[in-house]
């Protein structure tokens, strides 16, 4: 299970994160929803260790990401894309992975199998098309085997069909018990993936629970995230580093 308890992230004197509380459950898909600048990947760096929280705490079990002996046994993260050398195949590339952390290397053709990418194993990751390096990102996630999974925005720039495959994946994943806590800017794309939602604007949550909870009295959940998120988007209103437009 991932806690997030009151966690605020302060740049300057600006509160990119403020005072932002939720649970993700296992065999749960929750959906991290929010306008550019709202705040997730801020909140997801800190739960991965990445960056210190100013205040409150972000949690994977009941530890910190950073008091974790093995993490990747426990949750497995992608953010900003596979962050591989384009030079190394994917299997090297997953190579290099385990070897550093412990992980047997019979689960590279594990990992590979489940992504798709078999038979792209001795592609050099450079020739690799934008879904394919999101599943190779995804592939390295799951090499620990771990129970929790987190993806920050997973589907950016995809095609439909590499959409279609992330939401079958991540459904799959919550039906096998896992934790699954996955960052969207687009509602549309997540109505159908997520089990719960926690919606996000300027740091704050705006609203959060199941679809329906959500939903409220719109027709859709993509029109209550428009009416929950209006003119929130930071270069909509001319807001840039805390400074509010005359
Ligand atoms: N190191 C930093 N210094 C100053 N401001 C920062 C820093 N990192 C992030 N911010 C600001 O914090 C705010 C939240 O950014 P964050 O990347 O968490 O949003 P996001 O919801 O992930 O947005 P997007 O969907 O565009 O990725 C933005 O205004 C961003 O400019």
């Amino acid at each position: 299970m991932i806690e997030i308890n009151n966690l605020v992230k302060r740049h300057g004197t600006r509160n990119v994160v403020d005072d932002i509380s939720f649970t993700a459950q296992p065999g749960r898909v929750t959906g991290f929803l929010g306008p550019n600048g709202a705040g997730k990947s801020s909140t997801l760096r800190i739960l991965l260790g990445l960056d210190k929280a100013t205040s409150g705490t972000a949690l994977i079990n009941g530890s910190a990401y950073r008091s974790m002996h093995n993490p990747l046994r426990t949750v497995g993260a992608m953010l900003d894309g596979p962050g591989a050398n384009k030079g190394h195949t994917a299997k090297a590339h997953l190579t290099w992975i385990a070897q550093s952390n412990g992980i047997p290397l019979s689960r590279i053709s594990e990992v590979l199998a489940k992504t798709g990418l078999s038979d792209a194993s001795r592609t050099r990751i450079g020739g690799f098309s934008l879904g394919m390096g999101q599943r190779l990102g995804i592939a390295a996630a799951l090499l620990g085997d771990p129970e929790i999974l987190v993806l920050d925005e997973p589907t950016n720039g995809l095609d439909p069909d590499g959409i279609r495959w992330i939401r079958r994946f991540l459904r799959s994943m919550a039906e096998d018990g896992k934790t699954v806590l996955v960052s969207s800017h687009l509602m549309g794309e997540m109505e159908e993936t997520a089990d719960d939602f926690v919606v996000i604007a300027r740091g704050l949550v705006v609203a959060q629970g199941a679809g329906d909870e959500v939903r409220g009295n719109h027709c859709n959940l993509e029109t209550a995230f428009f009416a929950l998120t209006e003119g929130q988007t930071e270069y909509l209103s001319g807001r840039i580093d805390g400074a509010e437009q005359a």
